[in-house]
């Protein structure tokens, strides 16, 4: 029963939301039991501010810290005092508290009925704006949008070519202020925004594309999706793909940059989902093989696919769903890696589209693949048999195909696979040290990995670009199904023994 009417006043230090300050507290006091605690009374006048300044649109959370009777204001008041063993009916009192805007909530909306965006990277000229042409002109039944981003001076030409393939697309959004990896995010939001502006207003829209500068790193982009909320809740990001010019992309990737500088043909290569092998009308079978396999080594995941003059199946481009945590968890990536490895879909579509002569080629190299993936396979069978960490290498195996030294220390890719469990009390220490590691360890760029974690019945996925993370469960593990955890890397001069000690120090001894 209520024997206690307080009146509370704000501290002047406190800076108060005008719809605050417009309140009176003498209309409002507190009755409340003297039986409660001083916390409880805390929490009461929390709570009215929060109404207050959700009511007028201004939310924010409320946390006092400092609570006293404003008869004796030098006494910072117990909170786990009775509040009426401090106070009589009609006493005032003073708070004292942080007031924070509240972060904006954003309704939950199902993956699959988010508005899916693809990345388009690559090199300069590498054929984004003629793969661009081709998806807007050749298609009817997806409504597409795109987010363009111009940099520096644009020729008559290219203007042309632009216009021509902006008739095609819903929605064009041009931000010409620069490159989007250097300029703020902001711009990138402000597109999604414009986008999303008319799609609220009844546009109907199947995907937004975004087409980069080549020179664009794709990672604050990806970055920019996975830390907006705004974003995030609305869009899906399907996946990154690079257009790779089959006939240049090697001298880019060996192109010699200042140590703390990215080579952006590296990251837009290790970064993406899929690469669009283009311009193999310019190249013989066999430099196209070996571009292929340096692609490979870089991005053990990414499917690679042939085309000239951007030609790919539509079905290629969308639906993706690479950053979709309930449809990694279904692939395996182990075998998704190797398989892409040795991925004869592509190998055989470009080998046709090349020529004859490279069969023999093929076939040497097919066969030398095999041979690794066999003592590999035979090697993991025997490491899950015996319950011994298996760890895969896929440098390695890369190195054995191709002949080249696995000790390159620059961008590229491997994996540890290993059965049985990890501790949960390890992980968060495995992944605060995966995200600090320190630069003689490496830089890891991505991360993808499924984890069986102890005692825990669903399977736990974890993707990381860079230094942003995600983690969430999927679906249960199966009844006698092995438990298996599986990291994939791609980073920069990885410290490989380092990262699979860390790797085996989780696992149950
Ligand atoms: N031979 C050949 N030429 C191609 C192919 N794809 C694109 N091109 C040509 O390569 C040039 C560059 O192509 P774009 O599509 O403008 O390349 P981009 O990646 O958009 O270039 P930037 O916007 O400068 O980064 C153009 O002249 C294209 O016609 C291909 O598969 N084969």
């Amino acid at each position: 029963m209520a024997d206690l009417s307080l009146t509370c006043w704000f501290h002047p230090g406190m800076k108060l939301p005008a719809c605050l300050a417009a309140v009176d507290m003498k209309d409002y006091p507190f009755k409340v039991a003297g039986d409660i605690l001083i916390m409880e009374l805390m929490e009461k006048v929390e709570a009215f501010v929060e109404e207050v300044c959700d009511k007028s649109g201004e939310p924010v959370q409320f946390q006092i810290q400092v609570l006293w009777n404003s008869k004796n204001n030098k006494k910072a008041l117990n909170p786990g005092d009775k509040v009426g063993g401090n106070f009589v009916d009609g006493d005032t009192f003073g708070i004292h508290g942080d007031l924070v805007t509240a972060p904006k909530s954003y309704p939950k909306i199902p993956d699959e009925q988010k508005l899916p965006v693809t990345i388009l990277t690559g090199f300069l000229g590498a054929g984004k704006t003629t793969l661009l042409n081709y998806i807007l002109q050749e298609q009817r039944e997806k409504k597409i949008a795109v987010i363009e981003n111009e940099f520096g001076e644009v020729s008559i030409d290219d203007l042309l070519l632009k216009k021509d393939k902006f008739a095609f697309a819903e929605k064009v959004v041009v931000m010409d202020n620069g490159c989007m990896c250097c300029t703020i995010r902001g711009d990138l939001i402000d597109g999604f925004r414009q986008i999303l502006d008319e799609v609220e207003k009844g546009a109907k829209l199947d995907q937004i594309i975004i087409e980069t500068t080549g020179m664009a790193d794709p990672v604050p982009i990806v970055r920019t999706f996975m830390t907006s909320e705004e974003i995030s809740s609305r869009l899906r990001l399907d996946g990154v793909i690079t257009v790779a010019d089959a006939k240049n992309v090697l001298k880019r990737l060996d192109d010699e940059v200042e140590e703390d500088r990215v080579n952006e043909a590296y990251q837009q290569v290790a970064f993406c989902d899929k690469i669009l092998l283009n311009k193999l009308d310019l190249v013989s079978s066999e430099e196209a093989i070996q571009t292929k396999e340096r692609l490979r080594e870089i991005n053990a995941f990414a499917k690679i696919v042939p085309a000239v003059r951007g030609r790919v199946k539509l079905s290629e481009l969308t639906n993706i769903r690479a950053h979709d945590m309930s449809n990694f968890v279904h692939a395996d990536i182990e075998k998704e890696a190797m398989g892409k490895m040795a991925n004869m879909g592509g190998m055989a579509a470009m080998v046709a589209m090349v020529a004859m002569v490279a069969m023999a080629k093929v076939t040497m190299l097919t066969a030398l693949r095999t041979t690794a993936m066999k003592a590999m396979a035979a090697m993991a069978a025997m490491a899950v048999d015996t319950k011994v960490a298996m760890l895969l290498d896929m440098t390695v195996a890369t190195a054995v195909a191709t002949g080249r030294s696995r000790h390159d220390s620059r961008v590229n890719s491997f994996s540890v696979v290993r059965e049985g469990e990890v501790l949960p009390e390890k992980l968060g220490k495995l992944m605060e040290t995966l995200g600090t590691l320190p630069p003689e360890q490496g830089v890891i760029f991505r991360i993808k990995g499924i984890l069986a974690v102890k005692n825990h019945p669903f399977k736990h996925v974890f993707h990381a670009v860079m230094d942003v993370s995600d983690e969430d469960d999927a679906e249960a593990w199966a009844p006698g199904e092995k438990r298996i955890t599986k990291m994939v890397f791609i980073g920069k001069k990885l410290d490989k023994p380092f990262i699979r000690k860390i790797f085996e120090d989780c696992f149950e001894k």
